[in-house]
């Protein structure tokens, strides 16, 4: 049974001072069981944020990632690096990444073939522009990115991947796909993992649907048979709102 995982991609959002004061205010909040519940925060803030979740039920992922341990790479950060602060997870492929700093499938691929190396969970980000969508090219392009990105990782691994459907034009725009065409995409990937893999992998993995999920839409999404969360970026940022998402993620 797949346990759905609601994600708060802060992006570019909160300092270390405003990343303690958001702790406060869910540091006694009783996560509900059968959900998981993570917060992907800036470099930044990790280690204050992975200080303080070290013993709670909420777990703590980066944004991007370097796929070398170390060496001459000014401004990156390694998969050792994230895994010494306690990060269990990191978002790969975000469509934002994607579009402004030129991230590829393949360098997709080598992040998650280093992430899982030093056992670090990744949320692999994949969706199509609205053109791309507007001609009809979805699931080309879907079949695309996920068949890269797990070009070569062990089925063991790839049963504890995360994926994210997430439609480049759905996001911060207030529009999301409709809960059923979510859930058909994101069928769709877990065919073409099946195809990749066999069924039990595909059967596994965890696929989430992000674009414009707030709390008063996340229990749609969640009622999908194959939706198992949800990558959540605007609606993450404030603590009553993380704590609702979290609650209407229970699937
Ligand atoms: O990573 C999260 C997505 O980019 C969605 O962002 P959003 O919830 O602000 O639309």
């Amino acid at each position: 049974m797949r346990i759905p995982i609601i994600a708060g991609n802060w992006k570019m959002h909160k300092t270390v001072e405003e990343t303690k004061n958001f702790w406060d205010t869910v540091k006694n909040w009783q996560k509900p069981s059968g959900v998981e519940a993570v917060i992907c925060a800036p470099f930044t803030a990790l280690p204050a944020l992975a200080d303080a979740a070290r013993n709670s039920e909420i777990g703590v992922g980066a944004q991007n990632v370097h796929w070398e341990r170390e060496g001459a790479f000014t401004g990156e950060i390694s998969p050792v690096m994230l895994k010494q602060l306690g990060v269990g997870y990191c978002i790969i492929g975000h469509s934002e990444r994607r579009a402004y700093f030129a991230e590829t499938d393949e360098a997709v691929n080598k992040k998650a073939k280093a992430l899982f190396d030093v056992d670090i969970v990744p949320i692999v980000c994949v969706g199509e522009q609205l053109e791309e969508r507007e001609n009809d090219e979805t699931k080309k392009v879907v079949k695309r990115q996920v068949t890269q990105a797990l070009d070569g990782l062990r089925s063991r691994d790839v049963k504890r991947l995360v994926v994210a459907y997430e439609p480049v034009w759905a996001i911060g725009t207030g529009k999301t796909a409709t809960a059923e065409d979510a859930n058909d995409v994101i069928a769709y990937i877990r065919k073409v993992i099946a195809d990749l893999y066999d069924q039990q992998v595909a059967n596994e993995v965890r696929i989430q649907y992000g674009g414009s999920v707030k709390p008063d839409n996340v229990e749609r999404f969640m009622a999908q048979p194959d939706i198992d969360g949800a990558l959540v970026g605007g609606a993450s940022l404030d603590p009553a709102s993380f704590r609702a998402l979290v609650e209407g993620g229970r699937g």
